[in-house]
């Protein structure tokens, strides 16, 4: 098999690279390819997401994925075309492997309890998943751009587009997760103001018709966001489009103690997926050896369930990080009094020892 390892830019290779050392001792057989891509593609080949780079994705039984962005030959990446931005890079990856169910679990190890930004008594338990829809919304819906109206007044514009076929295939996908977990699903739109999201109401409820065994409730995503810092616990899975669930699942990292936590698998019609944390490049700690890589390390776990079928080596993984966690072991964004704080590398190389202790046992 071949895996495709594309660490991107800032702290995106630093974690990448604590991954692959898991990857590597879950997976011994797997043919490893690198590729640039995002501001590193940009500088290898010109562009974002580089001919050679997509080629390799396409071929790959699985991607994992580092962050991208940054500035570029100095210039503010929020001020360029999107052509020429390194974030454009990921957005091309998604939508040419039609990658549309992005699932984004945030649970809290109990370890970890005192690191939340809420009480306790409000996080304890949590174990949610937010399905991020990736392939449409304002991120890709047409018209978009900077003109200029008749007036001669700029006026920048995006378009939340949804097909009904695109709601219907996210809604499945968030449903047959649902099922797989304690069967409660909400939707989170604005279907009170935006037509598009009316539609989704829509569709989703008529989804929601073949699973009578899954719980479906509905909220606006204002009050959404309300209620995940409520009462986080009461949720189990979120469906939503790409932007909202762009937002809130660094809202629900925070939860969980710090977004160096929030793994993701991104998947379409087959098992090819693309794994990538949650996080971004980190630029304020890119290059420092301080990054959290528990991200990117429990998104190999996620690659190992959802690509290969191989659960038990996910699970592996996951009580691996339980595991350093429990010893005690802290990344400066999780760090807790009386904890031992570790480096990027180090924590890599806990989670190594914690998954060759327990596979010599
Ligand atoms: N999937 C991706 O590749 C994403 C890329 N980005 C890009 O990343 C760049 C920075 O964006 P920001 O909005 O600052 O978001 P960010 O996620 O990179 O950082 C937000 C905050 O979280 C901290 N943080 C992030 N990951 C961490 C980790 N593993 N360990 C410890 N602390 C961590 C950062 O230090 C920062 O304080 C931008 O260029 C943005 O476009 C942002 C989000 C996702
Ligand atoms: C390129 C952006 C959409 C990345 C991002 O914020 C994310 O995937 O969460
Ligand atoms: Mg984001």
């Amino acid at each position: 098999m071949t895996i495709a390892v594309m660490g991107g830019d800032g702290i995106g290779p630093e974690v990448t690279a604590q991954a692959v050392k898991v990857l590597r001792h879950m997976l011994p057989n797997a043919e490893l390819e690198w590729a640039p891509i995002g501001l590193a593609g940009i500088e290898a080949r010109g562009k974002p997401l580089p001919d050679e780079t997509l080629a390799l994705a396409k071929r790959a039984d699985a991607i994992l994925l580092g962050s991208v962005g940054g500035s570029v030959r100095g210039l503010d990446e929020a001020r360029l075309p999107r052509a020429e931005r390194p974030g454009t890079g990921l957005l091309d990856l998604r939508e040419a492997l039609v990658l549309f169910a992005n699932y984004r679990p945030a649970v809290l190890y109990p370890e970890l309890i005192g690191a939340s930004s809420l009480r306790p008594e409000v996080i304890e338990g949590l174990d949610l998943i937010i399905l991020r829809e990736l392939n449409g919304d304002a991120y890709f819906g047409e018209p978009r751009g900077i003109t200029t109206t008749p007036s001669n007044e700029r006026v920048g514009i995006n378009t939340i587009r949804y097909t009904e076929s695109e709601i219907e295939r996210i809604a499945h996908a968030a449903f047959r997760c649902a099922r797989g977990r304690r069967k409660k699903l909400c939707s989170v739109d604005k279907a009170n103001v935006l037509e598009v999201m009316q539609l989704w109401r829509e569709v989703v409820t008529r989804v929601g018709r073949d699973y009578p065994d899954v719980e479906l409730s509905h909220l606006f995503i204002d009050a959404a966001s309300m209620e995940l810092v409520r009462k986080p616990t009461q949720f189990d899975v979120i469906v939503t489009g790409n932007m909202f669930g762009d937002i809130l699942s660094d809202a629900a990292a925070m939860l969980t103690g710090s977004i160096g936590m929030l793994p993701s698998a991104s998947l379409g019609h087959d098992h090819r997926g693309l794994y990538e944390p949650v996080h971004g490049t980190a630029p304020d700690i890119a290059g420092k050896d301080i990054a959290n890589p528990l991200a990117a390390i429990l998104s190999v776990a996620m690659m190992l369930r959802h690509s290969f079928g191989l659960e038990d080596r996910a699970a592996q993984v996951e009580a691996a990080a339980r595991a350093v966690l429990a010893q005690g072991y802290r990344t400066a964004d999780i760090q807790q009094p009386g904890c031992r704080l570790v480096g990027t590398r180090e924590m890599g190389d806990a989670v190594l020892d914690a998954l060759r202790s327990a596979s010599s046992h």
